[in-house]
């Protein structure tokens, strides 16, 4: 029987990056570099809220809407990562994205955040809820604080950002379309049970909104990314982010733009008959590999899983 197996929570968090741990994932050189399938102007007159748009797959969608034409306004916790945000589009783009530094924890700051976005741009057409996270550890470990905090962020704090959103659209009388960022949960994720709760929470909140709501012509989706490398990636030790891209079957990350496009598609008019889906991003790893974010067990070692 395996020894109990110990964490160090202070390891991998972000704060401490160094040369040793590289940035990751697409920078800001390689965003502007991105190409895009879509036509210019697709998204033109249309808003999108999007949610942790200050860093990877966030930040990676709110510039491309605001290349197809939208308004976008954007939150995340953390000012300064919201205004690099701001500076690449204005940069890029030429124009203005409305940055709301808002904790998607806090349902009082949603409301705000909301009205605030409402007021700036007229209407909201899309929201998309992108932040969240977690950090890798054995579920028999977690602390409760821990747990508490990674489902008050991914189930509490996004199912907060859907219902205040949709409590708008109703009282005006407009539709809304909502796009959740979830992962790539079917077969469970090993030593990431916290966000896997939570994630098949709203997988199936979304659902059930999309049968409920759809008497609103409110569109409720979700987008299952697997393996893609963005900043966030920081929070693994090397040893797993090592074989991260063997647990699927074309053996590859994706990359934030990769999850932008899909997002892209879900604010466009070709997906106006698309809800209550999810559309998973894994390079077919749901039908495969087992990613081990904070390092492989011995005892699934020999058996070659993954
Ligand atoms: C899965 C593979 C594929 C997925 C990839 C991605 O999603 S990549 C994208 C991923 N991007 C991200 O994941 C980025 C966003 N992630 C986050 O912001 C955090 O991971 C969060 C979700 C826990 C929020 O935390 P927060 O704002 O509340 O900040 P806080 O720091 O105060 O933590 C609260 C408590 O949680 C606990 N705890 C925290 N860390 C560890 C640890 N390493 N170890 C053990 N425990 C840990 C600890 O109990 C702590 O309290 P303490 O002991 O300090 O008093
Ligand atoms: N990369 C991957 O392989 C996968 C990622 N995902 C999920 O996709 C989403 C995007 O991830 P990715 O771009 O990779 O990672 P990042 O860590 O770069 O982005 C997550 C963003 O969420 C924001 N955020 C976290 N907590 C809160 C909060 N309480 N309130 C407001 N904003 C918050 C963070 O900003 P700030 O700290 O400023 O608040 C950050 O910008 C996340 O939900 C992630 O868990 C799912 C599967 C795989």
């Amino acid at each position: 029987m395996n020894a109990p197996r110990s964490f160090t929570p202070k390891t991998f968090r972000p704060e401490d990056d160094g040369p040793d741990r590289p940035a990751r994932g697409l920078d800001e050189e390689a965003l502007r570099q991105q190409s895009t399938i879509y036509r210019e102007g697709m998204l033109d007159g249309k808003t999108l809220l999007v949610s942790g748009a200050g860093s990877g797959m966030g930040k990676a969608a709110a510039l491309l809407a605001a290349r197809l034409g939208a308004n976008v306004a954007i939150c995340g916790r953390d000012p300064d990562k919201l205004q690099s945000t701001v500076d690449l589009v204005r940069d890029e783009v030429g124009t203005d994205v409305l940055a709301v530094p808002t904790n998607i924890r806090d349902p009082e700051a949603i409301e705000t955040l909301i009205g605030t976005v409402h007021d700036h741009f007229g209407g909201l057409d899309t929201l998309v809820n992108n932040a969240g996270g977690q950090f890798p550890q054995d579920a028999i470990d977690f602390s409760r604080k821990g747990w508490l905090a990674v489902i008050d962020t991914n189930l509490n704090g996004t199912w907060w950002m859907m219902q205040e959103a949709a409590k708008r659209w109703r009282a005006d009388g407009k539709p809304g379309n909502i796009v959740n960022i979830v992962a790539n949960v079917e077969r469970g994720m090993p030593q990431a049970a916290h966000t896997c709760a939570a994630r098949a929470g709203v997988i199936y909140l979304s659902k059930t909104l999309a049968t409920e709501w759809a008497q609103w012509n409110i569109r409720v989706n979700c987008i299952g990314p697997g393996v893609i490398e963005t900043e966030g990636f920081r929070m693994y030790p090397e040893e797993a982010l090592a074989r991260f891209h063997k647990a699927n079957p074309m053996k590859m990350r994706g990359n934030a733009w990769d999850v932008a496009e899909a997002i892209a598609y879900l604010a466009s008019p070709a997906a106006r008959f698309i809800n209550g889906d999810l559309i998973i991003m894994d390079g077919g790893q749901a039908q495969w590999g087992v990613i081990w974010p904070a390092g492989i067990p011995d005892y699934f070692r020999e058996d070659g899983a993954a």
